[in-house]
């Protein structure tokens, strides 16, 4: 399944676009301010619901308007859309026409990911980000974990609104019971999730970095130290839990770290080579998802020519190549595609035409109007 076409209405700078898009690979050229990344928004915005680059919705309907509306259809005519009223406060969700109630049913057709200038915060930046980027693969990739999340959110929400009552010990500890083994079998789950990207991880970085290939592992920490049950955690910190207000320990804090060697990655890589991490990371699970075979992974670029040389685009262009996902694109200015469309010129010096033939369409954005090159 690939998306054939997104039209985004009223939202940033895009009044009204309508974009065909190509299964595999679509590029989008334009100045700065002109609109592309309000294109890779939109679509992200259909896949979950929200912005990658504000939580302020508010922001992304087009001034002095009070409604946007985006839709994407695919090739097995499945149609998305999601529309916001600001003047009636009102978010409508519909999938092939039928009103749905909830966000999540939108994650269950796409799978959109997105590496942009700001992903290095995956490294930097709290856990609430990896957390985030795991999770969105285990959703696609482990059948049972949705449902599995969603019963383990709402006991770990019944716990948190015991904790913030200071039940007592006695109360306490049947939840802490149910929610210890929901926090097992999550744990257990993402353990096998994360084993599976780190495989995958290799082979991309084969791709990308393929000296570091072999030495980047994946440090898992499930939420609670390996040394005690999580039950006995929990009773330990009976006391501050009260004070905090909330449970301490269990599947909701998990973390990864990205190690080379047994040295964070961010510490060890340059700035270039962590952004062929990112995208190596971000292509190892669409690759899951993909094998799932149940959505097609759609994995939006923003500014390739940020941090990448052109050595590195090329690489990130034979990473593509072998990759079944569909791609979006930005870039300022067609010169750093040049490499993507004519990858073996750049080795053999010959002025061969590309190995892309026609497998891409490409649009010049100009204010917030998109038009096809
Ligand atoms: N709510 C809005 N209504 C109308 N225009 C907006 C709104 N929000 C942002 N804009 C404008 O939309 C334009 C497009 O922004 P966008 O970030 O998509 O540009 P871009 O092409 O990705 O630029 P860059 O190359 O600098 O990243 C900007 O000029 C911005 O000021």
């Amino acid at each position: 399944m690939s998306l054939v076409s997104l039209t985004s209405h009223n939202f940033r700078n895009l009044v009204s676009a309508s974009i065909p898009l190509h299964p595999k690979l679509n590029f989008f050229i334009g100045d700065n301010g002109s609109g592309k990344s309000s294109i890779l928004e939109s679509l992200f915005f259909v896949g979950h619901g929200k912005s990658f680059r504000t939580s302020k919705v508010e922001h992304l309907v087009t001034h002095d308007n009070n409604e946007f509306v985006i839709n994407v259809k695919s090739d097995n005519d499945l149609q998305l859309g999601i529309s916001k009223n600001f003047l009636h406060g009102t978010t409508q969700i519909r999938v092939n026409g039928k009103n749905q109630n909830r966000l999540s049913v939108l994650a269950q057709n796409i799978a959109v990911q997105i590496v942009t200038p700001e992903s290095f915060k995956l490294f930097f930046g709290g856990a609430k980000e990896r957390r985030r980027f795991v999770d969105l693969g285990m959703f696609h990739v482990k059948q049972s974990f949705p449902s599995l999340w969603r019963d383990f959110a709402k006991l770990l929400k019944q716990r948190n609104a015991l904790i913030r009552n200071k039940v007592n010990k006695a109360e306490l500890a049947y939840w802490t019971e149910s929610f210890a083994q929901y926090s097992e079998q999550v744990s257990v789950l993402r353990e096998e999730y994360i084993a599976s990207l780190t495989e995958q991880l290799t082979e991309s970085l084969k791709v990308l970095l393929p000296t570091l290939a072999e030495k980047v592992s994946i440090h898992y920490s499930r939420g609670w130290s390996q040394k005690k049950s999580l039950v006995e955690y929990l009773n330990e910190s009976y006391e501050r839990e009260f004070s905090y207000g909330y449970t301490l320990y269990g599947a909701h804090k998990f973390d990864v770290k990205f190690l080379y060697g047994k040295m964070p990655i961010e510490t060890q890589l340059s700035r270039g080579q962590q952004k062929l991490f990112l995208l190596a990371l971000t292509f190892a699970q669409a690759n899951l998802i993909a094998k799932v075979n149940r959505v097609k992974p759609i994995l939006l670029i923003d500014d390739i020519g940020a941090e990448l040389d052109v050595k590195s685009r090329a690489l990130l262009f034979s990473l593509i190549e072998i990759t079944n996902c569909q791609i979006l694109i930005t870039a300022t200015d067609n010169s750093v595609l040049a490499d993507f469309l004519k990858p073996s010129s750049i080795e053999s010096g010959d002025d061969n035409t590309g190995n892309l033939g026609e497998n891409y369409n490409m649009f010049h954005v100009k204010h917030g109007k998109i038009s096809p090159i």
